[in-house]
């Protein structure tokens, strides 16, 4: 059963309009992120699950409850909604030690003391900060700080959890960590939960589905693998993972493969889903991952490009080469000689967009 649901929700401030209609369906225990580049409407999605912002139009139902459809009048304040919330900036009450700042929730909703105590104890344990209570946050390092925010969102055992770039104050490592300790958390406790990034990796490596976002509209909804495998736009292709984009024209298609012209006069023969004409143009992605300096069994496809520049990137080097003028990049090991060389892909690495 669907646990909450976003139908038909559209965003205005003043005349100008954010999101644009959005459509989602989160089921119980489902960690979904929303991922997209700065200004796409994340954040504002997530505040109007959380009540912080009104629909302008649509219906946001939880448990089958309304808690916001403007045209039935209908908004649930964000203290009625339950639901835990945790920001960038983690805001902590700053004049308030670790246990206070986690007391406060609770006392809000006239828990008793000594359940606040078992409730504090339980829920530090879990995000690793026992034996911190008596801190100020300013005692506490970023990655801390961050932990008795996410405390502080989970103690007082929210129904949804909803969190807004949770970790971008963090280092790398320190980011690397966080994102364990956070599924391991969210796996144990089974919480309903929505992710705002802009960070791909975080989004692949957290999710069980990830909605893509563009300038208020919805691009893809899929698992990390089919947003990553099987990108629906090219936009997806670009913003998850890189993908180097090239005119083709059709020249034969059976039912599931299609012989391609590419640029320079090279041919390459790839998978297809949907049906495709003979001399039909469309546009084709490849992954620079999926390019190879050596032929192995299934690489069927080879491409003769021009190598420019070895780029090294830490764990890899980056082959910057041309195709017919256009610029092309591959990933490998090993440094290769400039000039002519052969790039290899498999029928099924290729992905294909309407010119
Ligand atoms: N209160 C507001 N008044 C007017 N415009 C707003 C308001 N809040 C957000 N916007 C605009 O709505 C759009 C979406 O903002 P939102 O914060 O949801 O984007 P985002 O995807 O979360 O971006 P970021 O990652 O930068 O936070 C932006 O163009 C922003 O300028």
């Amino acid at each position: 059963m669907a646990e909450l649901v976003l139908s038909g929700i559209t965003k205005s401030y003043g005349n100008v309009s954010v999101i644009k209609g959005l459509d989602l369906s989160i089921s119980k225990g489902e960690f979904v992120s929303l991922l997209g580049s700065s200004g796409c409407g994340k954040s504002t999605t997530l505040a109007m699950i959380a009540g912080l912002e009104a629909p302008s139009s649509g219906k946001i139902l939880f448990r089958d409850k309304p808690l916001a459809s403007p045209v039935d009048n209908i908004f649930v304040e964000p203290e009625d909604r339950q639901f835990g919330v945790v920001f960038q900036s983690y805001a902590l009450w700053p004049h308030m030690t670790v246990e206070q700042n986690l007391a406060f929730p609770l006392k809000i909703r006239r828990i008793a003391p000594e359940e606040r105590s078992r409730r504090i104890a339980e829920t530090l344990e879990l995000v690793g900060l026992s034996g911190l209570e008596k801190r100020y946050p300013g005692q506490l390092s970023g990655g801390q700080q961050q932990r008795v925010g996410l405390a502080r969102a989970l103690v007082y055992r929210p129904q949804l959890l909803l969190l807004d770039e949770p970790l971008s104050n963090l280092d790398a490592l320190l980011r690397e960590q966080a994102r364990v300790w956070l599924k391991e958390i969210q796996l144990r406790l089974g919480i309903t939960t929505i992710y705002v990034t802009h960070d791909q990796t975080e989004a692949l490596s957290l999710s069980d589905r990830i909605v893509v976002m563009k300038n208020g509209v919805v691009e893809q909804v899929g698992s990390p693998t089919e947003i990553y495998e099987r990108p629906a736009t090219p936009f997806v292709a670009e913003f998850v993972g890189s993908s180097n984009f090239f005119p083709a024209t059709v020249a034969d298609a059976a039912a599931d493969s299609a012989r391609l012209e590419l640029p320079g006069g090279q041919t390459a023969v790839v998978q297809i889903a949907g049906s495709l004409a003979a001399g039909q143009k469309i546009r084709l992605s490849l992954r620079p991952e999926r390019l190879k300096a050596e032929q192995t069994p299934g690489l069927s496809n080879a491409l003769k490009v021009t190598l420019k520049r070895n780029v090294y990137v830490g764990e890899r080097f980056s082959y910057e080469c041309e195709l017919d003028g256009q610029s092309l990049q591959a990933f490998g090991d090993h440094p290769l000689p400039e000039g002519a060389v052969e790039l290899y892909f498999s029928p099924s690495s290729a992905t294909i967009f309407a010119a």
